[in-house]
């Protein structure tokens, strides 16, 4: 497909994202709220997501764009040693949940990246998440697939396509760096010397 077919379309599932606002406002400030009360985010996915789940984390740990104080996030498919280990003697499907099983506690957050909302190791850390009162924040596309009925919090990008699903993932995860970043920088404590 020619680049501009793909500009054309990018522009027109952001476009329509702007339905996802109001539920961006809510996540956002969900996770910023969890993050500032001393609480773990976790973040999973497969493929492309898992790089979207690395990427939300480490600009938590490290930075988004101003200078803060670090914040507790940890990225599940980061973990070489505990991914291969849960693999080979549990199955793919539990990689994700049996690490959340280990380390979530109530009142954590969890954010997922799916664009089918249908990959086992997903829908399984949802369930654990629930089991455990971690709050899920499940980040879809096309039909959001079980996932929705199993987050907390269930967004869907308005497409069909994984491409242009996962561009609208980043700019999502930017926002919840963003919003962190602002309320921090607005508490007293926030600001780093
Ligand atoms: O990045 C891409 C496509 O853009 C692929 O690697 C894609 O992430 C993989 O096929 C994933 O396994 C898809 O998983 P999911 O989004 O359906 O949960
Ligand atoms: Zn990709």
């Amino acid at each position: 497909m020619p680049f501009q077919q793909q500009l054309d379309e990018a522009m027109e599932v952001l476009q329509a994202s702007a339905t996802l606002v109001p539920a961006i406002d809510a996540i956002t400030t969900l996770a910023a709220d969890a993050l500032l009360a001393g609480h773990t985010l976790y973040t999973a996915g497969n493929g492309g997501s898992a790089a979207d789940a690395l990427h939300l984390a480490e600009e938590l740990i490290g930075r988004y764009r101003g200078n803060r104080r670090p914040l507790p996030a940890i990225c599940l498919n980061a973990d070489i040693g505990a991914l291969t280990c849960i693999a080979n003697d549990f199955g793919y499907d539990e990689v994700f949940a049996r690490q959340l099983a280990a380390l979530g506690r109530p009142g954590d957050v969890l954010v997922v990246f799916s664009t089918s909302g249908h990959s086992p190791n997903i829908l399984n850390v949802l369930r654990t998440a629930r089991s455990k009162g971690v709050i899920s924040i499940a980040l879809l596309g096309k039909d959001g697939g079980a996932a929705c009925a199993l987050a907390d919090h269930a967004l869907i990008v308005p497409s069909n396509n994984t491409a242009r699903i996962q561009e609208v993932h980043t700019l999502i995860l930017h926002a919840i760096c963003e919003e962190v970043e602002q309320r921090l920088a607005n508490a007293i404590d926030g600001v780093m010397a």
